[in-house]
């Protein structure tokens, strides 16, 4: 049986912990009472029974958007700014319990948390001062006497709909600029990770954001989400789908929004090469893989998947890295000194499993991790009898065959396999092999070969001689399969924007 986690008790300030959905400024459970229960993946107890709700409230969430919209764009970019100001400065004053919300619900360690609370509270910080940026433009005119202004306007009413990976700062990297821009927003949480959605509306709620400006719709995975879906990108009074998550559901959900020609921003799946060349500092590289890698245990869009190291240095990188994955600590994020929690569910489990087995059976072998891991909980929440956690220890492989399953393949989990190579040419041609292309990193000392590879990876983000390549203040995305739009920089916030030009005769 497994036992309650009682989340509240763990933090300073309980309100922030919320379990019904947030429609037009409103506490709502799902109109049939429907729920489905939320578990912590380290511990396998239930956190909460959480509202599913049916297509019918999707709906009336985007009707309390588009009623909110006229007053919300019609206030000036700096009234605007304000909001965004104080949304950052409370996402600050509550880090602590904002981090422990998500370490709970998501499983990342709670140092690692409360920097993604940072990292989310950025774009509140970035998107203020960029909302009063957004400039027009004056463009002469061929025909004597008159001018085209071109102004720039919110689309409208956004449906953003985000993954259980960063459940704060997916979230706000699109409401930032949306509602900076003008737009009001529905935003369909994901089902593992609902509560840092539904804290962050406590917060709206908090300074006063008007009822309908920002709604928050829950259910779990299924039916209902499907119906979500369609429900956002066939509603006529939606203009805009932001979306962050796999590649299959945004293929999905464009052809679901051709039906009303929705403008789109898509943050896909990645696949990401990260190449250490025979000249790169070792110390470095390893401490680059380290952290692309294992962020999140290996469960970000961004980390390196396929770890591509020149034969002349294959056999010493691969020591220093097993060295430094030893120090890592894996168990319950709520934990002191953890430094990789659990994957969030046993799907991911089995996905990093099927991977390791796949790369053995074709030649490889396990270095340090290869196999799952239980936890000895010594946290007040305890492990029932039977309970399923999701733990998979870091794992580096060698000797990983170009044909194995992760080669083409985003395990998101802590499985590092390293390739072998020994040409530049070839291993780029490697690295754009991929159908998505959404980040690859690479270390050289070499200048010249720095310009020349980063121009040559077909990717959205190029990280050299660094694993770590997140800030709000540059276009974030990718290409290929990975999608198209950009989040953060100056750019993010166009996505939410339409140009509009006057003719002055
Ligand atoms: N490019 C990026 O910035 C970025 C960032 C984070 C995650 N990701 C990608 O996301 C994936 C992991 O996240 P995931 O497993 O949650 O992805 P997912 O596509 O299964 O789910 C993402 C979101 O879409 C929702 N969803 C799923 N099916 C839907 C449907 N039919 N209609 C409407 N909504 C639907 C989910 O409930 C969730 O809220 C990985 O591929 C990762 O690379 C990309
Ligand atoms: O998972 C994708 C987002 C990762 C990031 O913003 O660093």
């Amino acid at each position: 049986m497994s036992k309650t986690q009682d989340l509240g008790s763990l933090l300073q300030d309980a309100d922030l912990f919320r379990t019904q959905g947030y429609i037009n400024g409103k506490w709502v459970s799902a109109s049939d009472g429907i729920t489905f229960p939320l578990t912590n993946p380290a511990t396998g107890s239930k956190i909460a029974d959480m509202p599913h709700m049916p297509r019918t409230q999707v709906s009336e969430a985007i009707d309390a958007a588009k009623a909110a919209l006229p007053s919300w764009s019609a206030l000036t970019a700096y009234q605007r700014s304000s909001y965004l100001l104080k949304l950052h400065s409370l996402m600050e004053q509550h880090s602590q319990d904002l981090g422990t919300i998500l370490c709970v619900e998501n499983g990342k360690p709670l140092a690692e948390a409360k920097g993604e609370i940072a990292y989310g509270a950025s774009f509140m910080q970035w998107n203020a001062a960029e909302g009063l940026r957004t400039y027009g433009q004056t463009i002469p005119s061929p025909y004597p006497g008159t001018r085209n202004i071109v102004i720039k306007q919110p689309i409208g009413v956004c449906g953003l709909i985000t993954p259980w990976n960063f459940p704060n700062a997916m979230i706000t990297r699109k409401m930032a600029p949306a509602l900076a821009a003008g737009c009001t927003v529905v935003i369909k949480a994901p089902a593992e990770t609902p509560l840092s959605a539904l804290a962050m509306a406590v917060l709206c709620e908090r300074i006063g954001i008007p009822p309908g400006v920002v709604n928050v719709v829950l259910m779990d995975k299924g039916d209902r989400e499907a119906a979500a879906g369609l429900e956002l990108c066939e509603n006529p009074k939606v203009s805009k789908i932001s979306f962050t998550g796999s590649t299959p559901v945004g293929r999905l959900l464009m052809k679901q929004s051709s039906s009303t020609l929705k403008k789109l921003s898509f943050e896909l799946g990645g696949n990401a090469a990260f190449i250490i060349f025979d000249d790169a500092d070792l110390e470095l590289a390893v401490t680059g893989v380290i952290a692309s890698k294992f962020r999140a245990a290996g469960q970000t869009c961004v980390c390196a998947n396929r770890i591509f190291v020149h034969a002349d240095i294959y056999d010493k990188f691969a020591t220093l890295l097993t060295e430094k994955v030893k120090q890592l600590q894996i168990g319950n994020g709520l934990d002191q000194g953890i430094t990789i929690g659990p994957l969030v569910n046993s799907r991911g489990v089995e996905k990093v499993e099927r991977h390791v087995k796949d790369a053995l059976s074709k030649g490889a072998k396990v270095l340090i991790g290869g196999e799952g891991f239980s936890p000895n909980n010594n946290n007040n929440d305890i492990q029932g009898e039977g309970v399923e956690t999701c733990f998979y220890k870091p794992t580096v492989l060698i000797n990983v065959s170009d044909d194995s399953f992760v080669s083409s393949e985003e395990t998101f989990g802590p499985l590092a396999p390293l390739f072998k190579f020994k040409d530049e040419k070839d291993v780029i041609e490697k690295a754009n092999s991929s159908e998505v292309g959404l980040a690859a990193y690479f270390y050289t000392k070499d200048l010249s070969r720095s310009n020349r590879v980063s121009e040559a990876l077909e990717v959205g983000m190029v990280g050299v001689n660094t694993g770590v390549i997140a800030q709000a203040c540059i276009p974030f995305g990718g290409v290929k399969q990975s999608g198209f739009g950009r989040e953060g920089g100056p750019s993010g916030i166009n996505e939410f924007q339409i140009e509009k030009v006057s003719f002055l005769t």
